[in-house]
């Protein structure tokens, strides 16, 4: 993207943005064997299906974010953070308005996927791959991620297979792989809250360093510590809707003040 008249180079915008899902969903919920039932009796896939409701997740957002900035999205449980974020990853539809990227943003969320059966080892090398580096860049950067990670600081945990990780832990090598490669839109899904202090302090270092290489960073957190400690800009949502966005510490304060945590 071309530089604006301020300078600065623009690497996401939103505009107008808004997010709807559909979900089918009958009187026995929709995980339910009742409600599977009626699906079936209802029939194909493409058939307009009674009881579909719709959740209008976000509404309206706009913003601009630029290279070299860390952006904290904040706002109360199901406020529409996560939603927001895969719209920008480009995970999910929008309804109305339009997202523009400068290159493809990774998204590294703490359920991002990871073969549970598979050793640490194998993951950080599929990771890796998936995230688009080349076997020689995973290969020289192997042994920084597993010490990034720390998941060998109490024994060889690295060759065991993932599903003997705490969440932590896995959460902790979700990160240190995305961590390794510089990222054009970098956007964390609350990946710090999982890790111990130690571990948060490191990505926090790291988040920076990333912003240094001209990056953007997106951090969702419910944690306004981690938020103050990396982000110089915040976004506070609240159902759906962009309520404030401004330096850390006005948006910070507001928010405290509202919700008083
Ligand atoms: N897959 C889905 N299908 C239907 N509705 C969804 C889905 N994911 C989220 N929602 C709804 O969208 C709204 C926003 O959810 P979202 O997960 O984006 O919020 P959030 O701010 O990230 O919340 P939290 O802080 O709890 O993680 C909520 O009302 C939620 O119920």
């Amino acid at each position: 993207m071309a530089e604006n008249n301020t300078g600065r180079i623009p690497t996401v915008i939103a505009d107008d943005v808004h997010i709807v899902y559909r979900v089918s969903g009958g009187a026995g919920g929709k995980g339910s064997a009742t409600a599977a039932l009626s699906r079936i009796l209802r029939g194909k896939k493409g058939q307009k299906q009674r009881g579909m409701r719709e959740v209008h997740a976000v509404r309206g957002v706009s913003f601009t974010a630029y290279r070299g900035e860390a952006i904290g999205l904040i706002g109360t449980n199901g406020s529409g953070k996560s939603t927001l974020l895969r719209a920008i990853a480009g995970l999910l539809p929008t309804e109305r308005g339009h997202v523009y990227t400068d290159g493809q943003p990774s998204l590294l969320g703490v359920n991002a996927a990871m073969m549970n059966d598979l050793t640490g080892e194998r993951n950080v090398i599929l990771g890796g791959l998936a995230m688009g580096m080349s076997r020689e860049q995973i290969r020289e950067r192997y042994q920084s991620i597993v010490d990034f990670s720390g998941i060998n600081e109490k024994g060889d945990f690295i060759t065991l297979p993932m599903r003997t990780y705490s969440s932590g832990m896995g959460a902790r090598l979700r990160f240190s792989i995305a961590a390794a490669k510089d990222h054009d839109v970098l956007m964390i899904d609350e990946a710090l809250a999982t890790g111990d202090r130690k571990f948060q302090i490191r990505s926090e270092q790291r988040i920076r360093e990333l912003r240094k290489q001209a990056g953007t960073v997106f951090l969702v957190s419910h944690s306004n510590k981690s938020i103050r400690d990396t982000c110089d800009r915040v976004l506070w949502l609240e159902h759906g809707k962009l309520l404030m966005d401004g330096p850390t510490d006005e948006v910070l304060k507001a928010y405290e003040k509202e919700t008083g945590k």
